[in-house]
């Protein structure tokens, strides 16, 4: 089966963007697998699938797989790509546009420049709901790794986050404690990690070990969780410039009860045709 797709990406956190809206697509995880590996695939961290709504009141569903063929929830680079791409491929003409995703659902605003806006919704910090293990919610929880104790937060976005505050996010051993994390008995789903370093009140570095992809150049949900650890903790204001690998994103929250709202790129390399 020959499939067209788009590869994008939210500043190089990058996809492969497949309509099935108007053509047939069938995958599995080998598949996705296959797809991703970037010597003999087309090399992605995600592969989005764009589908027709399940409900009346979405434009579209979007599902989103990861480089090791895992299903995922949320995925807010990925989102803004999305966007970008059922307008180019003329498959809406709407400036916002509603999203199912597999948790729930987005609202997409497409601005001038590239730019996207995101209303990712309400952080969940319930630790069931995470799934995260702990006892009760708090903004700074006690995680052991190989015998040292490390202070974390934990927060979903749809999707769940563990994150770190490091001095030096240069320096952060974001692959070797990354690994860990991610498979940490205390995350039964795995875990994106997120190592932050804050530079004021409004604006932070960040790098982040992605669940099922390893480290990415950027990652959307992960600027969300941050900015909500950082705020949970006392150290943001409700601006906030986050500074990943490759560029910045926006993100606002009010606090607790309101939405996170995500602003950044979303750029469209090339297209292209692959037999699946
Ligand atoms: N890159 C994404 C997040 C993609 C999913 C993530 N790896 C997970 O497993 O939850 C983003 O921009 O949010």
């Amino acid at each position: 089966m020959l499939v067209r797709f788009s590869k994008m990406h939210g500043l190089g956190n990058d996809f492969m963007v497949i309509d099935a809206v108007a053509q047939r697509v069938r995958l599995n995880t080998d598949t996705v697998k296959r797809l991703a590996d970037r010597h003999t695939g087309v090399g992605f961290d995600q592969l989005l699938l764009v589908e027709p709504p399940t409900r009346p009141d979405m434009d579209f569903r979007y599902r989103i797989y990861n480089a090791d063929g895992s299903e995922v929830e949320h995925c807010g680079n990925g989102a803004r790509c999305f966007a970008r791409f059922v307008r180019e491929r003329r498959l809406s003409v709407k400036n916002e546009i509603r999203v199912e995703t597999a948790k729930g659902s987005a609202l997409l605003t497409l601005l001038p420049d590239r730019q996207v806006e995101v209303n990712m919704g309400e952080p969940v910090l319930q630790p069931v709901e995470i799934p995260f293990a702990a006892e009760q919610e708090a903004a700074i929880y006690r995680l052991e790794i190989e015998g040292q104790c490390y202070e974390v937060s934990a927060v979903s976005m749809g999707n769940p986050h563990c994150v770190l505050l490091v001095n030096d996010v240069a320096q952060a051993p974001v692959k070797q404690l990354g690994r860990l994390i991610e498979r940490h008995a205390r995350f039964p789903q795995r875990v994106n990690v997120g190592f932050m370093q804050v530079m004021s009140r409004s604006q932070i570095q960040l790098r982040v070990f992605e669940r099922g992809a390893g480290e990415t150049q950027a990652c959307g949900t992960g600027a969300c969780a941050a900015v909500v650890a950082g705020r949970l903790r006392g150290l943001l204001d409700e601006q906030v410039d986050v500074h990943l690998t490759g560029g910045k994103l926006q993100i606002s929250w009010e606090g607790k009860g309101s939405p996170v709202l995500m602003t950044g790129p979303a750029t469209t390399v090339y297209e292209g045709q692959v037999y699946l």
